[in-house]
């Protein structure tokens, strides 16, 4: 006996909503997934009319998705929003130029402009070349730093108001625990918002998936027949990302609740009164947003282009204080003073 659709009890089910445990017709599910995403929109005030908004674009079954729903629910709901989309080359041969190609099939296929900005044209640097240098252990770091401040120079040299991100629950359930494992407090307390950056210096990034499952994001991809890129990263297995991950499917088979169960902790966490959270500075020498003088993306690569690539893996002030000591040497030491320099 065939099993009917839980909302219109009419048509065939044709998949059992993880988030709900419901059984949906397709038709009843595309409904549900997009309203939910809608409602989400509207509730968190993600967007305002007539803003510029560039959607993260990374050819992956995420920022597909996102930017397929964003398209339908901008012209259902009149939303009233100039969507674009960026992309990131960061430069991982075999990798991101093939889902790059998928990002430009979907640019043809949705009518949007697409603007693409490389590693190695921001930092003369791609993510080959640098993992040749440190290998696979932290790449990760290099990548997601550099990535973050990519997607917000390529966001101001479009003049975009926003940026939307394909992050969905399970990312963001991810990084809590990854936050708590870690005890990092600050980033615990920022992780759980769906609108970040949103200071006066910055553009804001907003997360339209921040409740929605990766599993129905893959389903509604897999029933739509969206043209997305599935490879994992080549240089990510490693990543301690990936411990986090297997640990939330394993609780999630268990109880299937548990990824929104996280993030709501996650949202009802408070840190005490007195506790010193860093404040937010600007890069003195590239004028990004930063806890410290110097942000963590020039450290990163005044490491590399002095062939210390470990440098900025560590604690970022304490190498802050030690680039500042190694400038301070080099101007008052003319030659022989390297034993700084050489630390770093
Ligand atoms: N190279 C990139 N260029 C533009 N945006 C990116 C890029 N990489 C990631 N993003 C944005 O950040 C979000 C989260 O990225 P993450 O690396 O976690 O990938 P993911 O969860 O596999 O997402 P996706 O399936 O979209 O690749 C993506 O959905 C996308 O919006």
């Amino acid at each position: 006996m065939p099993i009917i659709c839980h909302v219109c009890n009419d048509k065939k089910a044709l998949l059992k909503r993880p988030k709900t445990g419901h059984a949906l017709c397709k038709e009843c599910f595309y409904w549900a997934f997009e309203s939910e995403i809608h409602h989400t929109i509207v509730t968190g005030k993600l967007f305002k009319e007539g803003e510029i908004v560039a959607i993260g674009a990374s050819g992956g079954k995420d920022s597909t998705v996102l930017a397929h729903t964003l398209k339908v629910l901008n012209e259902r709901y009149n939303y009233g929003l100039d969507l674009r989309l960026l992309s990131i080359d960061e430069g991982i041969t075999g990798y991101r130029d093939d889902s790059l190609e998928t990002v430009k099939r979907n640019q043809q296929e949705y009518d949007l402009p697409l603007t693409v900005l490389s590693y190695e044209t921001l930092y003369g640097w791609t993510m080959d070349a640098i993992v040749k240098k440190i290998g696979k252990k932290n790449n990760c770091t290099f990548c997601g730093v550099f990535r973050r401040q990519a997607l917000d120079r390529g966001a101001m040299m479009l003049g975009v108001n926003k940026i939307a991100t394909g992050h969905n629950a399970d990312d963001i359930a991810e990084t809590i625990l990854m936050n708590i494992l870690r005890g990092d407090i600050a980033r615990l307390k920022r992780c759980t918002a769906i609108i970040t950056g949103d200071d006066p210096s910055g553009i804001p990034r907003v997360k339209p998936f921040k409740y929605t499952y990766e599993k129905e994001i893959v389903a509604y991809a897999y029933f739509k027949k969206l043209d997305y890129f599935s490879t994992e990263c080549i240089y990510s297995p490693d990543a301690y990302r990936g411990h986090a991950r297997a640990y939330l499917k394993d609780l999630e088979s268990i109880r299937p609740s548990t990824i929104i169960d996280i993030i709501h902790s996650g949202e009802m966490l408070s840190v005490c009164q007195g506790v010193k959270l860093p404040s937010q500075l600007k890069c003195v020498r590239c004028g990004y947003i930063s806890s410290n003088e110097l942000c963590k993306a020039c450290i990163l690569l005044e490491g590399l282009n002095k062939g210390k690539p470990k440098l900025g893996i560590g604690k970022t002030s304490k190498v802050t204080q030690q680039l500042k000591l190694s400038k301070s040497e080099e101007a008052s030491c003319s030659g022989g003073c390297n034993k700084i320099k050489n630390d770093l």
